[in-house]
């Protein structure tokens, strides 16, 4: 091969792997990360289609959310570059409730170690509905999964301090490290809760009898209760669940608070319980790891890309918001980031 044809040959190899590079593989591959216009037409389409439903109600068990102006409706996108997107009641505060569950199982996951969590609690589905009593006594694992009441208050037993006030300050000051800002309670919404809640101090107190609750069940239950009263609002959780997705860094303030190899775990835990009874129906149509909450919140982790929550108080049977839930499975299929896509 003379030096004309040499360098031909070699000008031929660097196109086809700049093409491959560049063009080729990206395009067999999910798109890693998506315009500014991309999230905003997928934010404003999801948002104008379910602006009509009404179906579902408030949760009323806890009597203030029966008060919630049930029309709200709100969704926003946190990227792991930090960008936000936001349509609708963004700003307007709820309680967080069950989505709490899955930063305090990062708290104890963060403590423990990614064994003790099977061992303590469980990581299974229940199958059940939240509240479940039955789960409690059919399951060998008792307290069952992070992400459903039983589980979710042995959980939070477990957070770091030997106080009620230890504990509940390391709640409040990391729940506030995930969302960039000082996070408060919803005092309103703690007493409603507080006063109403035998069914979570009986839960508590049947681990208990099981040997499954690990501080005293009566403050464990309420430190849980005023957990789940923590005000957010959808743009707080989708830097939230950012957070989870840009691998426990959070990408507003770039504060670590969670180590990475935790990340794919509590990811599985939300996928087996984060919406229930509904969760194999939430995984089958999002293809992404969820958490709702009765407070009408809904988030979902598509990691390496972003966070996404959606409010909205009318709830299905199943207490999960049925606009939430619709608004991110639009989104999440018109933006393709169903986790067990092929290509
Ligand atoms: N699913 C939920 O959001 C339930 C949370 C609520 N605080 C309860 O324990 O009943």
């Amino acid at each position: 091969m003379d030096n004309i044809q040499f360098k031909i040959s070699l000008y031929r190899h660097i196109i086809v792997l700049l093409l491959c590079t560049f063009c080729i593989i990206p395009s067999l591959a999910q798109k890693a990360t998506f315009s500014a216009d991309e999230y905003n037409e997928a934010l404003q389409e999801a948002h104008e289609k379910l602006l009509q439903n009404k179906d579902g109600a408030n949760a009323d068990y806890i009597p203030v959310l029966a008060e919630v102006p049930s029309d709200l409706f709100g969704i926003s996108i946190c990227t792991v570059d930090g960008e936000i997107y936001d349509i609708g009641d963004s700003e307007h505060r709820f309680s967080i409730q069950s989505i709490s569950k899955v930063f305090t199982l990062a708290m104890v996951m963060q403590r423990l170690g990614i064994n003790a969590i099977p061992d303590t609690i469980g990581v299974n589905a229940t199958g059940r509905p939240f509240n479940s009593i039955v789960a409690i006594e059919t399951q060998p694992d008792r307290p069952s999964n992070s992400c459903v009441n039983a589980g979710a208050i042995a959980t939070t037993s477990l957070v770091e301090g030997n106080t009620y006030d230890e504990k509940w300050n390391n709640i409040i000051s990391t729940f506030s490290k995930f969302a960039g800002r000082d996070l408060d309670v919803d005092q309103e919404v703690y007493e409603s809760e507080a006063a109403t809640n035998n069914r979570n101090r009986a839960i508590a107190h049947l681990l208990e009898a099981y040997g499954r609750m690990y501080y005293d069940p009566v403050e464990a239950t309420d430190i849980y209760t005023k957990q789940c009263a923590i005000s957010v609002n959808s743009h707080d959780l989708a830097v939230m669940s950012a957070t989870l997705a840009n691998g426990g860094v959070n990408p507003q303030t770039n504060e670590k608070i969670i180590d990475e190899k935790y990340l794919p775990h509590i990811m599985a835990v939300m996928c087996t319980a984060g919406l229930y009874d509904d969760s194999g129906l939430w995984l089958y149509y999002v293809g992404l790891p969820g958490k709702s909450g009765v407070g009408g919140g809904v988030i979902a982790v598509a990691p390496g890309r972003f966070g996404i929550a959606a409010f909205s108080p009318r709830l299905d049977v199943a207490g999960n918001s049925v606009r939430g839930v619709r608004a991110i499975i639009e989104v999440s299929r018109k933006l393709g980031v169903n986790l067990f896509t092929v290509k």
